[in-house]
């Protein structure tokens, strides 16, 4: 028999030992025979109990050994967790955050998660949500259970609104219900100013702001689908500014500029918010004017017309430069025309506004 492995079980050790010795030696009397069953039972359970006792030492080291493992893991997510540049949260349904890392905390205007979990502890869901981006968010994880690549506007805590980009879903246990939602968020309100800068300049001429050639021959496009789809009238002007080279030649060209920023203000002012106003390139502009009649049409351009040449443009040394221009107008009602032939006839009308004389507006020819 080894040595039991506790000091526990020293004594008892040393007591069975004493006994088996004495059982040995057969003491003479009544009884003896109960009292060697009785120590033969004792030493069994002795080796039942040391037994256990290393079975239960085996499964401690592996209890120690699991734990180590769980900590390590822990502490490899836990280090994912506080210095990845996503935000991570964990929300109760019922709108409490569970837990948040550092980088949510800071996209949201906090310095430390623990800072946030305590200003919230008590909040509705989604306090940085308004209602309709809390209606899209909730109702996309209600539909499809993840929100994947949604982008939200958030308020940080500083009232500034940002967007975000948000992976989210929600998680089931082996319960049932819903109980939570985890996400992760990063903050995208760089990415789309810039993109939004991108889309401004790909589509906006630099001098004057107004849509470029390319741009505006899209819209074009687009609206001349819709009229012919709604059957409705749809007017064209070209627009051109008349001795323009002698503006240039005798002003300088800053001065051309801002005449031509001049007309596309006074284009802005003169027309209606759903005209679209392109400028083509050079001296030359168009406008289209959705669920219009040549009539209309025509009366907008002559009233365009009649403000640019009324307009002064102010030199800065006390002169005044006044100039004008002459519009070429053209409609199609609800046959199939291109945009191509809408510029065309519209030029055609131009040209015709130039030969009476310019100052003009002159409508398409007939036929
Ligand atoms: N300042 C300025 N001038 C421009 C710009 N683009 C084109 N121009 C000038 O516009 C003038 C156009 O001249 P022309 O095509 O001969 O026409 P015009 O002198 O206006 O004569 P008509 O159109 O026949 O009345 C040229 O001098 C171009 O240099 C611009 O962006 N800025």
């Amino acid at each position: 028999m080894s040595a039991p492995e506790t000091g526990l079980l020293d004594n008892e050790e040393q007591a069975l030992a004493a006994a088996e010795g004495l059982v040995r030696a057969g003491p003479p009397g009544p009884g003896a025979d109960a009292f060697a069953d009785l120590t033969r039972q004792y030493a069994r359970l002795l080796r039942h109990v040391r037994y256990l006792i290393k079975v239960s030492d085996r499964m401690q080291v592996e209890l120690n050994h699991l734990n180590d493992r769980l900590r390590e893991s822990e502490q490899k997510y836990r280090s994912l967790f506080e210095n990845v540049s996503e935000g991570i949260f964990i929300a109760q349904l019922d709108g409490r955050f569970v837990d948040v890392n550092p980088a949510l905390a800071q996209i949201l205007g906090y310095k430390m998660p623990v800072e946030f979990l305590r200003a919230h502890a008590e909040d509705s869901l989604w306090p940085f949500l308004d209602e309709t981006e809390k209606e899209r968010f909730l109702g996309t994880l209600a539909e499809y259970g993840v929100a994947t690549h949604l982008q939200l506007r958030m308020m940080r805590r500083d009232g500034v609104a940002i967007w975000v980009e948000i992976n989210a879903h929600t998680c089931t246990d082996v319960r049932g219900p819903v109980m939570a939602v985890e996400g992760m968020l990063s903050d995208i309100t760089e990415r789309k100013r810039m993109l939004e800068e991108l889309r401004y300049l790909a589509t906006t001429d630099g001098l004057t702001g107004l849509y470029n050639r390319r741009h505006f021959l899209e819209l074009c496009e687009r609206e001349l689908l819709r009229s012919r789809r709604y059957r409705s009238e749809i007017v064209l002007l070209m627009l051109d500014a008349d001795h323009f080279k002698t503006v240039n030649d005798t002003y300088g060209h800053s001065v051309g500029d801002e005449a031509l920023r001049l007309i596309a203000r006074l284009c802005r002012s003169q027309l209606r918010e759903v005209d679209i106003i392109g400028r083509l390139g050079g001296e030359e502009f168009a406008v289209l004017l959705p669920q219009t009649s040549l009539q209309a049409g025509y009366e907008a351009a002559e009233r365009l017309r009649n403000a640019i040449a009324q307009t002064a443009l102010p030199l800065g040394d006390g002169r005044m430069l006044r100039f004008t221009v002459s519009i070429g107008v053209c409609s199609c009602a609800t046959q199939k025309v291109t945009v191509e032939e809408l510029l065309k006839a519209a030029d055609q009308a131009l040209y015709a506004a130039k030969d009476q004389g310019r100052n003009q507006v002159a409508l398409q020819p007939e036929g």
